[in-house]
């Protein structure tokens, strides 16, 4: 294929990739470039690319002989589907960049900053300025290690602090300390409020609102004290980091809002702190401009509308990679592709974000200790046994409260213990608790010396929640789910004569049969009154969300009528269901009556 916008063919029905889709405003790949005139840009094979008009049945159709593996042709598919789709399967061409760089003071002797180097990234920063649109450095400082480095590097931090205007700052630890590390918030704000001074002292802006943790650490797994002293002393709405839900595969990183704190997906560039040097690029410049020029970088900037990357000072001094990947893949992107990049501050970015993204408000907290990363930076005092090991997941009025006392009774089965609120139910993954996050769920399960011992939590609104099955099943995989069933016709009336018992006023106004017999039109407490007793009661639709996410055999099912008729032999199952260890005998202390 010829990438001269102007190509044309004989062949009314096949033809090479369109003009006309290429020509579009709206193409990903750029025909308009200085030296396209002439320029013959072999896709593939001759005939890799073609469309077919759909001479013969009306269909259109482009096709790609050679895979998508070569750059150039994803940037064509994509442009194919908006072009067959007449523009509705098309992705926005505006893409933001951000680039933080970490530790700016932050660096061995010998590695950091001097002045031609602080010289190096404000020219390249006017260059980048001209093709992006607002773009500056965003500069992470650790007061701490303010002049730490040998004279001529002193004179490149004094170089940086002259220019403080030209760049955008946000706070890093006073220390560069991983905040999962203070178990005590006090000394945190402390430390933090030491970096705050150092930054007004020195005539560095305070007030960006965006601070990132050394390390990812604190952010995920969140280390409540860091939201807590982030809030208090730098009023910190933004974040972002490359840990949520998981480093990798990097195309699946997320954002997520906690306690008012945005966080955002953050990409890599591949430089690294030890990265400084090209001969240390792992496979040499050879790879570095691969990932460029159609690679990983480049392709991470196509995929993603918002853009943050990582980098560290000493990408930017000695071998200054860093200037050189950035700018390199700009211009790169600027000729191949009609993306518009441009660059905001990181709360406009993070605006943007959530509202191109708005399901990802609300984030599923995982399990740390499933990811050898997120063991590292998460708090010491904690520990994956502070989680349940099987959930009673209900339905309420199923005989629940009968089992969790029965469960109670074993000596090496505890629950968890009682919440203020909600007694000895904690309701963590369903409603508004889930958003006070994964320490305050742990926190009713007190780290316990015998290891033989199973905890478990019954909340029986569990059961038809619909958010439950996937954020209990992205925390505890492995968990067991214990649920009991009626007649959904008995569970009902016993929910009705529940309500009429709390003094429900409707359901003291109104009969069983009005209740369950309200159509849409009916009063709206009414109504609720009528989802309560009947919703719980659509067993196989709420069984089935739960079988999307766990294994049936994770799964057991009592019949609540077994449970009050024979509870002996229920509970010996649910103990080999659970494979809890010594099997208790229930005979000497249960009784039917
Ligand atoms: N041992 C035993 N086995 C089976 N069922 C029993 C048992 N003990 C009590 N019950 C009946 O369970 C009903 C209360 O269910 P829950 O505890 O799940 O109710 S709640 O959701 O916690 O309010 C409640 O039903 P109703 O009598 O219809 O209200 C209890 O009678």
């Amino acid at each position: 294929m010829t990438r001269n916008c102007s190509y044309d063919d004989d062949d009314v029905t096949y033809e090479k990739i369109l003009s006309s889709f290429l020509e579009s405003t709206t193409s990903w790949i750029r025909c308009d470039h200085e030296d396209s005139e002439n320029e013959i840009v072999n896709l593939g094979t001759d005939d890799a690319n073609e469309i077919d008009h759909g001479g013969f049945d009306n269909i259109q159709r482009v096709f790609f002989g050679s895979g998508l593996r070569f750059w150039l042709h994803r940037l064509l598919f994509l442009d194919a589907l908006s072009y067959l789709s007449h523009g509705q399967l098309s992705i926005s061409l505006n893409r933001y960049i951000l680039v933080d760089v970490d530790d700016i003071f932050v660096g061995e002797r010998g590695t950091r900053l001097r002045r031609e180097d602080v010289q190096a990234l404000l020219d390249t920063q006017e260059r980048i300025q001209s093709l992006v649109p607002g773009f500056k450095f965003n500069l992470g400082f650790s007061g701490k290690y303010f002049h730490h480095g040998n004279p001529e590097e002193n004179l490149g931090d004094d170089m940086l602090l002259r220019n403080v205007n030209k760049f955008n700052w946000f706070s890093h630890m006073w220390n560069h300390q991983q905040p999962h590390l203070y178990e005590n918030q006090t000394q945190l704000e402390f430390d933090m409020l030491l970096n705050k001074n150092f930054g007004k002292e020195h005539g560095i802006p305070t007030d960006s609102g965006y601070s990132v943790a050394p390390h990812h650490s604190g952010v995920y797994p969140v280390h409540e004290a860091l939201y807590a002293a982030w809030k208090k002393i730098w009023n910190i709405k933004v974040t972002s980091t490359e840990e949520y839900p998981h480093l990798r595969p990097a195309r699946l990183r997320r954002g997520f809002i906690h306690r008012n704190i945005m966080v955002l997906p953050r990409q890599t560039c591949g430089l690294f702190t030890h990265t400084i040097m090209i001969d240390r690029y792992p496979g040499g410049r050879e790879k570095l401009d691969e990932s460029i020029q159609g690679g990983e970088l480049f392709q991470t900037v196509v995929y993603n509308p918002i853009n943050i990357f990582m980098s560290h000072m000493s990408n930017y001094g000695n071998d200054r990679l860093a200037l050189y990947t950035f700018e390199s893949v700009i211009k790169f992107l600027r000729c191949w592709t009609n993306l518009k990049l441009t660059s905001a501050p990181p709360h406009a970015l993070a605006e943007k974000y959530f509202s191109m993204y708005p399901e990802e408000t609300d984030p599923v907290w995982g399990n740390p200790c499933q990811d050898p990363r997120h063991k590292k930076i998460w708090s010491h005092n904690k520990t994956c046994d502070q989680l349940p090991k099987f959930l009673v997941i209900g339905p309420q009025k199923t005989g629940t409260t009968a089992l969790y006392t029965f469960l109670s009774m074993h000596p090496n089965i505890s629950s968890n213990i009682h919440s203020p609120e909600t007694f000895e139910e904690i309701q963590f993954f369903n409603g508004r608790n889930y958003y006070r996050g994964l320490s305050w769920y742990m926190d009713f399960f007190p780290a316990s010396k015998n290891t033989t011992s199973q905890y478990f939590e019954k909340s029986a609104t569990y059961f038809d929640g619909e958010m439950v099955p996937k954020r209990a099943h992205a925390l505890l995989p492995q968990a067991k789910l214990v649920t009991i069933l009626i007649s959904p016709a008995k569970r009902a009336y016993s929910w009705y004569q529940h309500m009429r018992s709390h003094q429900d006023p409707v359901a003291l106004n109104y009969t069983f049969y009005d209740v369950i017999t309200a159509i849409d039109s009916s009063p709206k407490p009414l109504r609720d009154l009528r989802n309560r007793c009947l919703n719980p009661g659509r067993y196989s639709q709420h069984l089935e969300r739960w079988l999307l996410y766990y294994p049936q055999q994770q799964l057991h099912i009592i019949d609540g009528e077994q449970l009050r008729l024979s509870p002996i032999e229920i509970m010996d199952q649910l103990q080999k269901f659970i494979k809890i260890v010594p099997l208790y005998d229930y005979n000497t202390h249960l009784r039917y009556v």
